[in-house]
């Protein structure tokens, strides 16, 4: 029983969220585990080890913070929010570039627009690709998602088929009627509680308003049959917290290498990708069997089809086997579910805690929408400007991806005087960007106005063409959803703002939101947001 324990507990550590578990678990293991990592590299060939050897050189060039450790390298200061401690290592040792340690993977960090650039825009092509993970390899189906497929044939055609044919503006324009369907249920919900003058958990509503709009995406209107939502929803978690984590494989590559310590550490992530298998086989099989019966569908109609009904019907000219289609709709619900609802979650916090920026919010909703009408709907959101100008500076000061998706060099090239090596590990700390007092007046503050102004920062767009605003990333990797994001979050929010006035629960000070951050693939907030709504 004890072992059983002790197991779960390892387990956990080993793709632990914090960097502070997995400090938990490096250090014994390195103990048992350092003479036979010994005997591996004494065994690899002489060539190798001179090009790891020049490489080692030109990475000790780049500048890094003194307090390194043996074996951990800089882990142990990278805190419960590793986004806000290299921000702040990068102020003192390298504001441009700096090179960190993680256990034994050297990282390059950029944390200012001037470098970001030359990785993101100038150097792209030779950045563009992301380094193996032992838990995406497993839960992405050997990375053959889209997210997490190394640079290559196989990602550019992954890439296409999302672009062009699941996250294209028209496809996210047919699922429009689908938005109207989920924002009123929400609406209705929220009715009700103010009827009842009860508070509404926002974290949780919101959660389910994305979550069931991306369930509806991939596999249609009858997603939330048999529970299937909630199952989409709890593994969807599941993914999160093992592809957020810091995994003990990742940064010690030599341990992934031994074939007791691999099972051992992807045990979790095979069994969700098993769950996964289950629940997407057979809705896979549904929609063949369908579409077998329904083979005179006039080309047109295809847009209005769900997600499945694509892939499949893309399987041949594409050439798609049935993980890789799982892959990809895997990184429909990863991409596209935390981030929108946590950037929702994360205006509505900043917002109660500014009652005069709510209210010039709602007036400029209100304002556009023709009196007695129901519902905001999306012909009128192209009017809103300060509603844009709040998402860009909720996504500003909590960026949902703050440090991106690790980049990963495939060719050594010269990024602010150093030379970065091949095969080199490189993150763009888009927090940092966010909040740079070189870009920003008043960094920390959440000033919407900033956005419409009209002194040159209102030319900010999401599209990524000024580097200190990199929510969505820039250029070969860069988001494929900000279409469907944008959309989806503009529309919930402005609902939010016609409907209702909102108030916080009775005692409470604006004040007492605790505004604290949790890291993971994405950030979320540490404590539920529960608003009291009130018809307008
Ligand atoms: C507020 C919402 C969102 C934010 C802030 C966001 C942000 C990001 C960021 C920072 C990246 C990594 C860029 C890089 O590594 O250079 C990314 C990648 C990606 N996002 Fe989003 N995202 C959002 C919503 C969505 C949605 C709704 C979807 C789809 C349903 C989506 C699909 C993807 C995919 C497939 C990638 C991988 C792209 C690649 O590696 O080629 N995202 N996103």
């Amino acid at each position: 029983m004890a072992h059983a324990r002790l197991d779960e507990v390892l387990l956990e550590a080993a793709a632990a969220a914090s960097p502070r578990a997995l400090l938990l678990i490096v250090i014994p293991f390195s103990l048992v585990l350092l003479p036979l990592l010994l005997r591996k590299i004494t065994a690899s060939t002489k060539g190798a080890a001179a090009a790891a050897a020049s490489d080692a050189k030109l990475l000790s060039l780049i500048p890094s913070p003194a307090s390194k450790l043996p074996i951990i390298g800089h882990l142990h200061l990278m805190g419960d929010l590793p986004y806000v401690a290299m921000a702040g290592l990068a102020t003192k040792y390298g504001p441009d570039i700096m090179l960190i340690r993680l256990g034994a993977v050297p990282t390059v960090v950029v944390s200012s627009p001037r470098t970001a650039e030359a990785v993101l825009r100038t150097h792209d092509h030779v950045f563009a690709s992301r380094p193996r993970s032992m838990v995406s390899d497993v839960i992405m189906y050997g990375a053959t998602d889209s997210c997490f497929a190394p640079y290559g044939e196989h990602f550019r055609k992954a890439r296409k088929l999302v672009t062009v044919h699941l996250l294209n503006a028209m496809k996210v324009r047919s699922q429009r009627p689908a938005r109207e369907e989920e924002i009123r249920n929400v609406m209705g919900k929220v009715g009700e509680a103010a009827a009842a003058r009860e508070a509404v958990d926002m974290s949780e509503i919101l959660h389910s308003y994305v979550n069931d709009l991306v369930c509806r995406a991939v596999s249609g209107k009858f997603s939330q049959e048999e529970g299937r939502n909630k199952l989409f929803r709890e593994l969807t978690d599941i993914n999160a917290g093992l592809l957020g984590g810091f995994n003990v494989g990742d940064f010690f590559p030599s341990l992934g290498k031994l074939e007791l310590f691999r099972k051992w550490a992807s045990a979790k992530a095979m069994r969700v990708r098993k769950r996964w298998d289950l629940l997407l086989d057979k809705i896979i099989e549904d929609h063949a069997t369908k579409m077998a019966k329904l083979e005179d569908v006039v080309e047109g109609e295809q847009e209005d089809k769900d997600f499945i009904y694509v892939l499949l019907s893309l399987q041949q000219e594409y050439g798609l086997t049935r993980d890789h289609m799982k892959a990809i709709l895997i990184d429909m619900f990863e991409a596209g579910t935390d981030t929108s609802y946590m950037t929702l979650e994360f205006a509505m916090a900043e917002l109660i805690q500014k009652p005069h920026l709510m209210k010039k919010l709602q007036e400029e909703v209100r304002k556009n929408v023709p009196v007695g009408q129901e519902m905001v709907t999306e012909d009128h959101l192209p009017n809103m400007t300060y509603l844009k100008a709040v998402i860009k500076e909720t996504l500003r000061l909590h960026p949902p991806v703050p440090l991106m998706i690790p980049h990963f060099s495939l060719d050594a090239c010269d990024v602010d005087g150093y030379t970065i090596p091949p095969n080199t590990r490189v993150v763009v700390n888009a927090w940092a960007l966010g909040r740079h007092s070189g870009y920003w007046e008043n960094a920390n503050e959440f000033q919407p106005e900033r956005f419409v102004k009209g002194d040159g920062a209102n030319t900010v767009d999401l599209k990524a063409n000024e580097f200190h605003f990199l929510a969505f990333g820039s250029g070969r990797r860069m988001c494929p959803g900000v279409h469907s994001a944008s959309v989806t979050i503009e529309s919930m929010l402005a609902n939010l703002m016609y409907r209702f006035d909102w108030k916080l629960p009775a005692g409470m000070k604006e004040e007492d939101i605790d505004m604290t951050e949790v890291f993971g693939i994405t950030v979320s907030r540490k404590e539920k947001l529960l608003l009291v709504p009130e018809t307008a």
